[in-house]
């Protein structure tokens, strides 16, 4: 059988903001097919791993590698394959939300730029919105065009912290089911989340953060099998 190969790998990652060490010997292999969830209290260090795995914050020690390359946000072959919504407040003010999606879906090259677009606002339920500023939208949807953004172009990782914010039932609802149906595709998928249904529905794998130096995995209730590639 051939080797399965990791999407993403980080090996005894750490990181410290001054005097405080946030995260210890962190480490997670991502395989395609894989929904791995972060949980744990606020401040725990979810959101500090995640922008460790996306390049935007350098670890102090340990590597973060996708496909085989070291971790770099402005490596284009990475931002190809590596889709994120940490947060959604850097949105171009002057360009519609259907200009933003246009943009991102011309950039990355998709075949019908035009049908993508379309299809993603209908997902989303942002048709009505479509010529609004992003700075005009209420908050829920601007976290779906957040997420539009992510789903508009090509991808094989999606990093995402917290996407359930600010969406409605719904909403929770409907980001599950993508969220499923992209891991069903053999898309990798990190994502930090406080929302217990979401996890419950996605994840393939749970790693419970307690701390700078005891993270654990704590459920694993579709992978086969795995090896705790958390660090104890
Ligand atoms: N740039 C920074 N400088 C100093 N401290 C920071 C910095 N970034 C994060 N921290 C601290 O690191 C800790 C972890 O923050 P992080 O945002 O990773 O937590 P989190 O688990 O995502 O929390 P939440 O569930 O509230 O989103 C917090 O105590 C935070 O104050």
């Amino acid at each position: 059988m051939a080797k399965r190969v990791p999407v993403l790998t980080a090996s005894k990652v750490k990181k410290a903001f001054g005097p405080v060490t946030i995260v210890e010997n962190f480490s997670l292999d991502v395989f395609p097919g894989e929904a791995i969830a972060l949980t744990g209290r606020n401040g725990v260090g979810k959101s500090t791993i995640l922008r460790m795995l996306i390049g935007a914050t350098i670890p102090d020690e340990g590597t973060v590698e996708f496909e085989g390359i070291r971790m770099s946000e402005t490596n284009p072959e990475i931002r190809r394959g590596v889709a994120t919504v940490i947060d959604d407040l850097d949105f171009f003010p002057d360009l519609s939300v259907v200009e933003h999606l246009d943009l991102l879906a011309r950039a990355h090259g998709v075949p019908d730029p035009d049908a993508a677009v379309d299809a993603v606002l209908d997902e989303v339920q942002l048709v009505p919105q479509s010529g609004q500023l992003p700075g005009t939208l209420s908050s829920g949807q601007r976290r779906r065009l957040a997420l539009a953004t992510a789903f508009v172009r090509p991808r094989k990782l999606l990093i995402l912290d917290e996407p359930e914010q600010r969406l409605d039932v719904e909403g929770v609802a409907w980001l599950a089911a993508r969220l499923v149906a992209e891991r069903e595709r053999g898309l990798a998928i990190v994502m930090a989340s406080h929302e217990p249904y979401l996890v419950q529905q996605v994840a393939t794998r749970t790693v419970k953060l307690v701390g700078p130096r005891r993270p654990t995995v704590d459920a694993e209730p579709e992978a086969e099998p795995a090896e705790a590639e958390v660090a104890p």
